[in-house]
Formats: structure tokens, sequence, C-alpha cells
């Protein structure tokens, strides 16, 4: 175990209950230990590691509905998609990232900590557009708004919804999408904040509400998808 790794706050007892002490306990000790000796994460994270990253993440939880389908794009070391399924228990995760060396991390992660509720899935949030489905998006530090729109959209089902988390600029990168949030036909967009009281200062996030494709875009990615499988995957 890292000898830099703090003990957890007290508000941590509150935020994760139940099994989720043991896991949430777990986790930090892995990003601490094999998460910075693979690079996962920076050193100087380790003394940081429960308030601006477990306890920042689980607090997304209060926006995620219960029982969804929920992929977290670009999870890099489980961040916040493992964290959110360690909260969780109810819902399905997936954490989608490309790199190979990442998705190896997860999968032990998923394994030691015993969660039968996350998929690891290595690839670029692209490639999927049209392919699979989810109720949730969950980003955080992955791409700016409108890139993240550009992903994420061709994944949710109609009401679906991305949660970006954000930092101080959410309100701008917000006002700068507006074009695209218009004509990607999305339902609404707004800033949600959550986790006050549990976190310093509160987590912001940036939610999109996703409408139907301007089109029929995401229908006709599905067909082309289809189109491009062999004949015989589609029973022809
Ligand atoms: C800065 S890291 C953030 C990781 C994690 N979400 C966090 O907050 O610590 C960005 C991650 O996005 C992944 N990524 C970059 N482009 C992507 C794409 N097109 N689709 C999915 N993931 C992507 C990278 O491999 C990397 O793990």
């Amino acid at each position: 175990m890292s000898d830099q790794l703090p003990e957890p706050p007290e508000v941590a007892r509150e935020v994760f209950t139940g099994d989720a002490w043991s896991r949430a306990e777990a986790f930090a000790e892995l990003l601490a230990g094999p998460g910075v000796v693979r690079g996962l994460l920076g050193p100087r994270e380790v003394p940081r590691i429960w308030d601006r990253h477990l306890l920042n993440c689980a607090v997304v939880a209060e926006a995620v509905p219960a029982e969804v389908r929920l992929v977290d794009i670009g999870s890099g070391a489980g961040l916040p998609g493992l964290v959110l399924a360690i909260v969780r228990p109810d819902i399905s995760v997936t954490l989608l990232e490309p790199l190979l060396r990442r998705t190896v991390f997860l999968e032990e992660a998923v394994e030691t900590l015993k969660l039968g509720n996350v998929e690891v899935l290595r690839g670029r949030a692209e490639e999927f557009a049209g392919r699979r489905e989810f109720d949730v998006v969950s980003a955080r530090a992955v791409a700016p708004l409108d890139r993240l729109l550009k992903w994420s959209l061709p994944l949710l089902r109609e009401g679906g919804e991305l949660l970006a988390m954000k930092g101080e600029r959410a309100a701008e990168e917000l006002a700068e999408s507006e074009t695209q949030l218009h004509s990607s036909g999305v339902r609404s967009a707004e800033l949600v904040s959550v986790g006050h009281g549990k976190v310093e200062p509160p987590a912001t996030l940036i939610r999109v509400v996703a409408g139907r494709a301007p089109g029929g875009e995401r229908q006709a990615s599905r067909r082309k998808a289809r189109a491009s499988r062999p004949k015989r995957a589609r029973g022809e």
C-alpha cells in the first residue's frame, strides 16, 4: 500500500455505504499502487485520491437514474465509471477505453473488486455509433463538449442522457455549443450541481438529454453498421 494514500475523510463513510465501503478502499489502494506504477495516475494525485477522484466521481451518482445502462467514455483508470459501479449496484456500467494498458488495469480492478455490474470495452467511442445503445453516457476530462456530443448522441437512446463532468468553464462550454446542441435536436441541456455537503466545491455536470436524431441519423448509422457486417453474420 502507498504510504502517501491518506485516511479516507469522514464523509466518505456516508457516500460509500454497505459493500461499497470495502470496494472503495480496495480501489483507492489499486489506484495508489499499480495505478501509479503503470502510469494511469500521476504520483502527485495520490494524496488527493479520496476527495478529488473517488468522492468527486461518486457524487455524480446523484444525477444517474435507477437501473440504467451507463457507458463511461474514456474511462482511463475507471473515473468516474468504476466508482459509479461501486456506489450503484443497480446500474450496469460499460467502461469504454481505447488504450490496452488501461483496459488491462480496468479488467483487473473489476476482478479484484468482484464487481458483477461492469463490462470493460476496448475502443474509441466513435467506433460504437449505432452498434451499442445506452441510457446514460458519463465522461470526465475526455474532450470538449462539442466532441463529446458527436461521440455520445449516437450511443444514446432517445431520451437518454449525457452527463459530462466539467469544471469552472462548464457554463462557457455550454454556451459555445449552443448551435450544435440546437442542430443535433437534443431535448435539453443544462448545468447540474451535485455533491453539496460532500465535496468542496460541489461538482458541476453538463446534462444533455438526447432527442430523436435529425434526419434519422441514429437509425441510418445502425443500418450502415448492419450493412457493413458480413452477410453470414446478418443471417442472409
Ligand atoms: C485525460 S484521460 C481521463 C481519464 C478519466 N476519465 C479520468 O477522469 O481520470 C482521457 C481518456 O480518454 C480516452 N480517450 C481519448 N479519445 C477517446 C475516444 N475517442 N473514445 C474513448 N476514449 C477516448 C484516453 O485514452 C484517456 O484514457
